[in-house]
């Protein structure tokens, strides 16, 4: 009995939840021994350089894949054993944006109208509203971000509690990727449900998330909202004279740079205790500045740091 309740809590609490989750392909380990609370509620974004495991931990979720190792559960349900109502109260949008071409928009829409019970026609409306898309339009002529919008569209309106976005704006330029942004951030239908929006734009997580996840090498590297990262990561312009001191001394370096005999690091957590540092080094002046989202997770990501991860919010 008590076990029951405390799962059936956990579950309302987070939509996502994995435990020592690994997943192997031959030798290589994709995800390992992945850890993972998302709560509910929100836009929590995942970021990881090429090959950090998110889509295999899609596939997982979905059930699209099996680990090879541990479990993952996705709105409470274990995701190897979802059924086909499990499904329908998760949206799914990734790059490829998979639908045939030879449909025409009014005839998909009818058709998920049909499939989802929970069909919000207004959402579909309000988000469709955003592209100039045609109902007689063939999918095949549209252009990529009309065909990222109609996707989106027609995941939201499915009235999910999870949508899921797999870079779904890769490919696009400029104006239909702020098209999408603008079209996912201000729908009623996305303010109901939880979203996890995996990209390699930095710009758009910083628009749209209110949490951030890294993941490197199939592991957990930090969770928090994206300005607490911000703040863990500080930049340093320092001017001292000759080399500077060696890389391998430099507490919590990411990355250094010297430009207009200057010497530029930037660092993870350190405190005044650096500037410390930087005087024993030589430094004749020291500066110290905050940096952007992009800046300082690329640099955590080009690191390779081991940080352990943060307590999940
Ligand atoms: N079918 C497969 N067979 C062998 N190795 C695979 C397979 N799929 C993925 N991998 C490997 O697993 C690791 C994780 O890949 P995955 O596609 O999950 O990363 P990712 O974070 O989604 O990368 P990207 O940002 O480039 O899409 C990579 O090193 C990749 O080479």
């Amino acid at each position: 009995m008590t076990t029951r309740m405390t799962t059936r809590m956990t579950t309302s609490e987070h939509v996502i939840e994995t435990d020592g989750l690994s997943r192997r392909y031959g030798r290589k380990l994709a995800l390992d021994r992945l850890d993972l609370r998302i709560p509910r509620g929100r836009i929590h974004a995942i970021v990881g350089a090429n090959g950090a495991g998110k889509s295999t931990l899609f596939r997982i979720l979905l059930g699209f894949l099996a680990p090879s190792d541990g479990e993952a559960r996705i709105l409470g349900r274990d995701s190897q054993w979802l059924t086909p109502e499990d499904r329908g109260r998760i949206g799914f949008v990734n790059e490829e944006h998979t639908l045939p071409g030879w449909m025409r928009v009014s005839a998909i829409a009818d058709m998920q109208r049909r499939a989802y019970p929970r069909w919000n026609a207004r959402a579909y409306d309000e988000v469709i509203g955003h592209y100039r898309v045609l109902p007689e339009q063939k999918v095949g002529q549209l252009s990529r971000g009309e065909r990222a919008g109609f996707n989106l569209a027609l995941a939201l309106a499915q009235s999910p509690e999870l949508l899921i976005l797999d870079e779904p704006t890769l490919g696009l330029d400029v104006v239909a990727k702020r098209a999408f942004l603008e079209s996912l951030m201000y729908s009623n239908a996305a303010d109901d449900c939880t979203v996890i929006y995996c990209s390699h734009q930095m710009e758009e997580i910083e628009r749209v998330a209110d949490n951030l996840i890294i993941l490197e090498l199939g592991r957990l590297m930090h969770m928090s909202a994206p300005e607490e990262f911000c703040a863990r990561v500080s930049h340093w312009v320092a001017d001292i004279p000759f080399k500077g001191p060696e890389p391998a001394t430099i507490p919590g370096l990411l990355e250094r740079q010297r430009l207009d005999g200057l010497h530029h690091y930037l660092v993870l957590d350190q405190d005044a205790a650096f500037a410390e540092f930087l005087r024993g080094a030589g430094a004749r002046s020291i500066q110290s500045m905050p940096v952007s989202l992009d800046r300082a997770v690329n640099a955590f990501l080009a690191k390779n740091h081991a940080a352990p991860a943060a307590a999940a919010a």
